[in-house]
């Protein structure tokens, strides 16, 4: 005989690999895997056991004297819902023997095979005693549960002694649970081929432990087995979280991945990951740069658009009439490149607070004879802050006292170092008003885009952004979108923002009805439910049944989405944020009096380190709290840092609006301690409370359905509408509560000074009398200063 290897000696006999190395453990012959070369002599004594195995149709089992682990296979046939059942009672059970369980795991997953196959030798009594023992089964399964799980020898012996023996404890207690499983198969079942193993399964959120055996071609007792080896008790119907699957797949040498179900509504997805349906972009194209303008007033932004388009924009193109959409598009060498028309960064910033970026470059304008100014560091901020190539136009060259030099040289103090002082800065001199030096700039925009690699598929369905919208009288909802990727038809099923619709007409920013716009284009359209928003973001879908669901679904959520405050960073919920692990960068902007005191404290907050979290300064300068210091916040989500200043009254105003962070200070120390704390988590809001001022009741009128309204004279300071207020009866507060009204004459007032007149009603309370003081009060936080 020659020599057989272990798999191909199973395969002779039918059986599987595993089975033969048992087979052979069990004969005390080494064999280290399915190659292991197998001896003729050995061979001869495995025949012996395996001759004739086809010839077995009776069910009944291969039975070693000491394969007590396979004495699981003649329990097996007919079902056995008790066993089931008692799967999990008895799984803690298994404690007692873990070590065999997990042993005879291996073994027990190819049983059916030996039970089919195998012709009986000199263990076969077990099988032998019990043709179909139904009746037996059942007692052995209900005992498994209770009894305790025997140590090998005993199985053996069990095993040995018959059915019944091994009914009251003779099996492991997880068998139950294939019992229960299999209670539907025929009492000889098929020869069990083992599964492959799957390379990679995929889950959502959990999958229970009978799931996951299914995955993975197992037997649930297998896995629950597997689990208690590394500590864990389950049942068949325990859920299992991301790392028991790890853990347990990665016994099996099978890869994991969680499956992350796509919130359909949400529509930047269709930007991340344009992975939906065929709508994978493939045939990426060269697409046209989007270009903003941005700069300080008065630099040029506004001539340079015009001096643009005039020159370019109506060649080749006669008879369009430019028309204002926000956006237009122009020819130059052959290539286009898209201009958003609202010059500054308030556009561009507001478009990137609602998480649109559409600019693929920014022309920062600086004049020549100013250099330098307030709004050209907040441009390059804001463009920074985007990761927005910068193209520097000086502008104004024709006037006599233009310094480019001082230009370059101020902006060096930005990280803005031209190309000929060995920076990677493109400068470009010009003049917006004579139209000097525009086509060096476009050639320079192209060159940039080009390595910007700016691409899209054409072929796509269309997504993109809103720049503008409005009601419009004549044509309802017009909005100015600009295609990003795709191309938007007439006709296109469309979900704006929170609104859809199809797209009835498309305007071109020449004035002309088209039928289709490309990337990079912007159209006019309309035929929308309702008015988006500049920055919403557009996804033509596939038929206008989902565009309308989606829609739809898109404009309930907004709805409770506005009751909802939007949670931006704010110094109080800073540690919060942390925790949650939102937040991994402290986005800071920084101003102060004077240009020395931002550079300290800038540099003392650089140094804060508290674990996890780092600071940024997104933006310093010097002088009061501005409006666009709060849209760079609100975009960046930054806190705004003041020292020895204050924000002017847009910023104030905005800065309520947008929710952002102002923090007003006078002591370097102090910024930093608080920051600091607030980063620690240590940081408590503080509120005293006020007086404002004080009123004493002159009169009191009694109006029905009013109450009593008290004819006030202001002695002290002020009362305002939104104060809280006190009545003093001889010094001794006899109520406390809310203004109700507070009346000028026959007018809602909302303050009135000291030395004027007033009426007053008190929320909830009528029993004003004359002589009473109201003292009015606010609560104020206090700032740690
Ligand atoms: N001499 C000269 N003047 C220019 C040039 N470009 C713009 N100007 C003038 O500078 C002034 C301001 O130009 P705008 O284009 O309105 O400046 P802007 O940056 O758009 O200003 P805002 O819209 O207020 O932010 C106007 O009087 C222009 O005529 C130029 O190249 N040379």
């Amino acid at each position: 005989m020659t020599k057989i290897r272990v798999h191909e000696y199973a395969k002779k006999v039918n059986k599987s690999s595993k089975d033969i190395i048992n087979e052979l453990g069990n004969m005390k012959v080494e064999v280290t895997n399915h190659m292991s070369v197998i001896d003729p002599e050995t061979v001869t004594k495995l025949d012996k056991k395996f001759s004739g195995n086809s010839r077995n149709t009776t069910g009944t089992t291969n039975k070693t004297n000491n394969n007590q682990k396979s004495d699981r296979p003649a329990q097996r046939p007919a079902g056995n819902r008790q066993g089931g059942n008692n799967a999990g009672k008895s799984a803690p059970q298994q404690s007692n023997s873990g070590q065999t369980a997990a042993k005879g795991g291996a073994n027990r997953t190819q049983q059916p095979a030996n039970r089919s196959n195998q012709n009986s030798n000199q263990s076969n009594n077990t099988g032998a005693k019990r043709p179909a023992g139904a009746g037996n089964r059942t007692q052995g399964g209900q005992q498994a549960g209770t009894n305790q799980q025997p140590k090998q020898g005993q199985g053996a012996n069990q095993a040995r002694s018959g059915g019944g023996a091994r009914g009251r404890g003779g099996r492991p207690p997880a068998r139950g649970i294939n019992q229960g499983r299999r209670r539907y198969r025929p009492a000889v079942p098929a020869q069990k081929i083992e599964k492959p193993l799957p390379e990679k399964i995929t889950f959502y959120e959990s999958l229970s432990v009978g799931e996951l055996a299914q995955k993975l071609g197992k037997e649930p007792s297998e896995i629950i087995k597997k689990l208690f080896m590394l500590g864990v008790m389950a049942t068949i119907n325990q859920e299992l979280d991301k790392d028991a699957i790890e853990l347990i797949c990665a016994e099996y040498g099978v890869e994991v991945e969680e499956e992350i179900r796509i919130d359909v509504t949400d529509l930047e997805i269709y930007f991340e990951d344009p992975d939906e349906e065929e709508q994978q972009p493939v045939n990426l194209e060269e697409r046209p740069p989007v270009v903003t303008i941005m700069g300080h007033v008065d630099h040029g932004k506004t001539t340079l658009l015009d001096s643009i388009r005039d020159t370019k924009v109506t060649q080749g193109e006669a008879g369009g009439i430019t028309q204002h959409i926000g956006a237009y598009q122009i020819k130059e060498k052959g290539k286009k490149i898209t201009f958003l028309d609202t010059p500054g960064h308030e556009a561009f910033t507001t478009m990137r607070a609602r998480g649109a970026k559409i600019t693929d470059l920014t022309i920062l304008v600086v004049a020549a004879d100013d250099g330098v100014m307030p709004q050209t560091i907040e441009a390059i901020n804001h463009a920074k802050a985007a990761e927005v190539p910068i193209i520097v136009a000086v502008n104004k060259m024709d006037k006599p006292t233009a310094n480019p030099d001082r230009v370059m040289q101020e902006l060096t103090e930005h990280g803005l170092v031209s190309e000929d002082w060995g920076g990677d800065t493109i400068f470009v001199p010009i003049s917006a008003l004579k139209g000097e030096g525009i086509d060096q700039l476009l050639e320079m925009v192209l060159l940039v885009a080009e390595v910007g690699e700016l691409k899209a598929d054409s072929s796509i369905r269309a997504r993109g952004t809103v720049i503008e919208a409005q009601l419009d009288k004549g044509k309802g909802s017009a909005a100015t979108l600009l295609v990003q990727n795709g191309t938007l038809h007439v006709g296109d099923p469309i979900v704006v923002g929170n609104t859809y619709g199809r797209v009835r007409a498309m305007v071109s920013d020449l004035g002309r009805r088209v039928k289709e716009a490309g990337p990079s284009t912007p159209v006019e359209i309309t035929g929308l439910s309702d008015v988006p928003q500049a920055g919403d973001r557009f996804v033509v879908f596939k038929d206008e049944k989902t565009a309308r669901q989606i829609g739809e679904a898109r404009a309930g959520e907004a709805l409770q989405e506005q009751r909802v405050e939007k949670t931006r960073v704010t110094l109080d919920n800073l540690f919060d944020q942390m925790k949650q692990g939102e937040m991994k960068e402290l986005n800071l902007i920084v101003k102060a009096d004077v240009q020395g005191a931002v550079e300290a404290m800038a540099a003392s907050l650089m140094k804060i380190e508290v674990e996890g979290v780092n600071v940024k300064i997104i933006h310093t300068g010097a002088g009061a709290i501005n409006e666009s210091d709060i849209s760079l916040a609100a975009a960046s989500n930054a806190i705004v840092i003041g020292f020895n200043v204050r924000p002017d009254t847009n910023a104030k105003r905005a800065a309520e609006a947008e929710g952002v962070d102002i923090r007003l200070h006078r002591v370097i120390y102090k910024v930093i301690e608080e920051i600091e704390s607030a980063m620690k988590g240590l940081l408590d809001p503080e509120y005293e409370e006020k007086v404002i001022g004080q009123a004493e009741v002159r009169e009191t009128f009694k109006v029905s359905k009013i109450g009593t309204i008290a004819g006030c004279y202001v002695i002290d300071g002020k009362i305002t509408r939104e104060s809280g207020v006190r009545v003093l009866r001889d010094n001794i507060v006899i109520f406390e509560g809310e203004l109700d009204t507070l009346k000028r004459f026959k007018d809602d007032a909302k303050e009135v000074a000291k030395g004027y007149e007033c009426g007053i009603t008190i929320k909830k309370f009528n029993d004003i009398k004359e002589g009473d003081i109201i003292e009015a009060y606010v609560m104020e936080e206090i700032k740690r200063v």
